[in-house]
């Protein structure tokens, strides 16, 4: 396995489970998409929201403020990122530019079943009976294949600003890694990451990471109350950033123990931060990978991009335990967690679990 489509071969999906609702043509919430009883009593949606941690990454102490909320809260929020302005504004033109096509043009970026990229719902999807009030773009690298079917005539600009975003993301999230995994007591010498000095490979075209941009949109709903944006989930790989479309309202929740479900409210000049499924394992559980949703708004849409960093996909992902702690969970490659999650989402972290 070699990519994240390689990944995805072995779990298609089934065109019913990629298709979204025409969510501009409907004016009630239908079955389909009706869930009951999902705010229950755990949710604190009318109360106010509590604060995430916001770390700045001036700050000189900023490797120990990252390793501490890594552990109490597994989600935080970054200032001072390196991400300009100029281009944040960019890629929110860029996402609005396409999600606000006819539903006809988007359709022609659709994901294939067995394809990682391209537009359509979640694709966590099949492993729940309602479906979400929620469409999709996953890029892949670049989004030339797809932005080309859209807009024949106009798609450089759509792929120069993706991939610009894309570069900047990526140094992000190696520079929190690297934070973050100092914070654990990784040796010095493993730190520029490439991947972490594991050569499994000695191929020079093998990737050096395993990204994805995930552009979400939220219509807005007549009846937030029986509508879920996205489902509890938490995300596979080692790091997720996530940038609210400014002036575009609310809707992350996160699931804080002994709490509820915790609204993070939008702050300008930041970015949301959450762990994954990848560094949970590889910090042998002490950096829990958190679980959250979206909910949705009566009267206006919501749009974020999510990028996910993990290791190359035939990398072994093992935990680091640097007081010789018993190691929880057991080796595995990064294609194949990837594939376990997409066959069973609940289970694939205890599917690892040694103890
Ligand atoms: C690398 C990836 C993470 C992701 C699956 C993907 O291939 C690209 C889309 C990502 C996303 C975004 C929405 C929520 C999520 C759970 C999903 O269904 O697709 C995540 C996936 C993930 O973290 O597992
Ligand atoms: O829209 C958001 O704020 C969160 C998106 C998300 O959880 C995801 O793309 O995995
Ligand atoms: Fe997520």
């Amino acid at each position: 396995m070699s990519s994240l489509s390689d990944a995805y071969r072995n779990a298609p999906l089934l065109s019913h489970h990629i298709i979204p609702l025409d969510f501009e043509s409907v004016k009630h919430v239908p079955e389909s998409h009706s869930w009951q009883n999902f705010d229950s009593s755990l949710s604190t949606r009318d109360q106010p929201p509590e604060s995430l941690p916001i770390i700045d990454l001036a700050d000189p102490n900023a490797l120990n403020l990252v390793g501490q909320v890594c552990e109490a809260w597994g989600m935080f929020q970054v200032t001072n990122h390196g991400i300009s302005s100029v281009l944040l504004t960019d890629v929110e033109y860029e996402t609005k530019r396409f999600f606000s096509l006819p539903s006809k043009e988007k359709m022609k970026a659709l994901r294939s079943p067995g394809g990682a990229s391209g537009y359509g719902v979640a694709r966590i999807t099949p492993f729940f009976n309602k479906f979400m009030w929620h469409e999709g773009f996953t890029i892949v690298e670049s989004p030339v294949h797809h932005a080309r079917e859209v807009w024949p005539h106009g798609y450089q600009r759509f792929c120069e600003v993706m991939e610009e975003y894309q570069k900047k993301m990526k140094e992000l999230t190696e520079r929190l890694l690297v934070l973050i995994l100092k914070f654990l007591g990784l040796p010095g010498v493993l730190l520029d990451l490439e991947w972490l000095r594991h050569p499994t490979s000695h191929d020079p075209c093998r990737p050096d990471s395993c990204t994805a941009l995930q552009l979400n949109y939220y219509p807005s709903c007549p009846d937030p109350t029986r509508a879920m944006g996205l489902a509890p989930h938490t995300d596979s790989l080692l790091l997720t950033v996530i940038h609210q479309v400014r002036g575009t309202h609310g809707g992350l929740e996160i699931l804080k123990d002994g709490v509820g479900w915790v609204r993070i409210v939008p702050m300008e000049g930041a970015l949301v931060v959450n762990v994954g499924d990848m560094l949970h394992i590889m910090s042998n559980g002490m950096f829990p990978s958190v679980l959250h949703r979206v909910v949705v708004d009566k009267t206006s849409h919501r749009m974020s991009l999510a990028y996910f960093y993990g290791p190359p996909v035939d990398h072994r992902l093992s935990p680091f335990t640097a007081s010789g702690a018993p190691v929880r969970f057991r080796p595995v490659t990064v294609g194949k967690y990837i594939e376990m999650k997409a066959k069973s989402l609940e289970d694939a972290l205890s599917q690892v679990r040694v103890r």
